[in-house]
């Protein structure tokens, strides 16, 4: 399986407020050159840079101005005489105003955020936009003839949604990546998300149409961030009813039931016989994993990747969650020798 890697993703750390403490954020570089490594170790095949793309790419599913602001919020902040982390602070919650832009960037950062877990430095657009790029390129190789490839995303995309960032994730690189394959001539794309917590953002921007079938398997969000979507009865709206499936499972979930919606959600999948299938790669399901609640063993992400592998279709993983670095190489890697029956 091809792999699709930049060492920008090292141009951002920040930083995060975790239980009252501000400290390293949790989605941090070591994920991704622990994965790269074993990617490495395990011969999964060739690794690749990404190619250059326009950031136009990125607003065929986010707005101009919120692309225009992630470029250039970074400037903003530090044209004000401030070094440390840009976070956002004030949101347009309830009967607040969100009809207008505000004009200072302390305003901005709230306005385009849905929570402060999105940290900007001065290097996390370079960071934000190879990630972007990793996505587009796997889905150029699967556009031109690949079975299947790997984009070692990292910052990781699916809670960003068209015009608001949060839980780490800035772009949505498999949603950019679904949007390039129908651009490139699919009818139909399934977006499969298996990272711990709901994919908000993909569910959001493919929420009212049916040539992209959203489905998610995450933690309930009546216990589980991010705790305002995910829930069952979320079914998409308009020409996308019905093309929107969530599976919320309780804490302490393992295989058993998580296999189970799994295949579920397969059943789902086969039925809508899309083109492609993106599969937002998440494996914060760990039950190592130090901010996610269910309990999957290393060995259960090979049977991850054999059960997506059984559906036939060309597929582009790409990396989302998953914080706990000792063994995201040994589990990410898992899903993707699964996927290729090397179990
Ligand atoms: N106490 C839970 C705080 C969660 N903060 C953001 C988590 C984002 C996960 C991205 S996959
Ligand atoms: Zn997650």
């Amino acid at each position: 399986m091809l792999t699709i890697y930049s060492d920008a993703h090292h141009l951002h750390h920040g930083c995060e407020l975790k239980d009252g403490v501000l400290m390293p954020c949790f989605e941090q570089p070591g994920r991704a050159d622990t994965i790269l490594a074993r990617v490495r170790a395990m011969g999964l095949g060739p690794v690749a840079a990404p190619g250059e793309y326009d950031s136009a790419r990125y607003a065929r599913v986010h707005s101009a101005r919120y692309v225009r602001f992630l470029e250039q919020a970074w400037d903003e902040w530090a044209a004000t005489g401030r070094s440390h982390d840009a976070l956002p602070l004030i949101w347009p919650v309830r009967d607040l105003r969100s009809d207008i832009e505000p004009e200072f960037i302390d305003g901005k950062l709230g306005f385009y955020a849905m929570d402060a877990g999105v940290a900007i430095t001065a290097g996390t657009w370079r960071a934000v936009s190879a990630s972007a790029n990793l996505a587009l390129t796997g889905m150029d190789a699967l556009l031109a003839g690949e079975s299947s490839a790997f984009a070692l995303c990292r910052p990781p995309g699916h809670h960003a949604a068209a015009e608001y960032m949060g839980g780490y994730c800035y772009l949505n690189n498999a949603a950019i990546a679904v949007q390039s394959c129908l651009d490139g001539g699919a009818r139909r794309v399934a977006l499969l998300d298996v990272d711990y917590h709901h994919g908000n953002g993909g569910q959001s921007i493919f929420y009212q149409r049916d040539d992209v079938m959203f489905l998610s398997l995450h933690g309930d969000p009546k216990s589980s961030y991010p705790y305002f979507s995910g829930h069952r009865d979320e079914a998409g709206a308009g020409a996308g009813l019905g093309f929107n499936h969530n599976y919320p499972l309780p804490h302490g979930t393992g295989w058993p039931a998580y296999g189970e919606a799994l295949r579920h959600a397969c059943g789902r999948v086969a039925a809508y016989a899309p083109d492609a299938l993106v599969v937002s790669l998440g494996v914060d399901t760990f039950k190592e994993d130090p901010i996610s609640q269910f309990r999957l063993e290393s060995e259960d992400f090979l049977r991850l990747g054999e059960t997506l592998g059984g559906l036939g279709l060309p597929t582009l993983f790409v990396m989302e969650g998953g914080y706990m670095v000792d063994d995201i190489g040994v589990n990410a890697v898992n899903v993707l020798m699964g996927f290729e029956g090397r179990a």
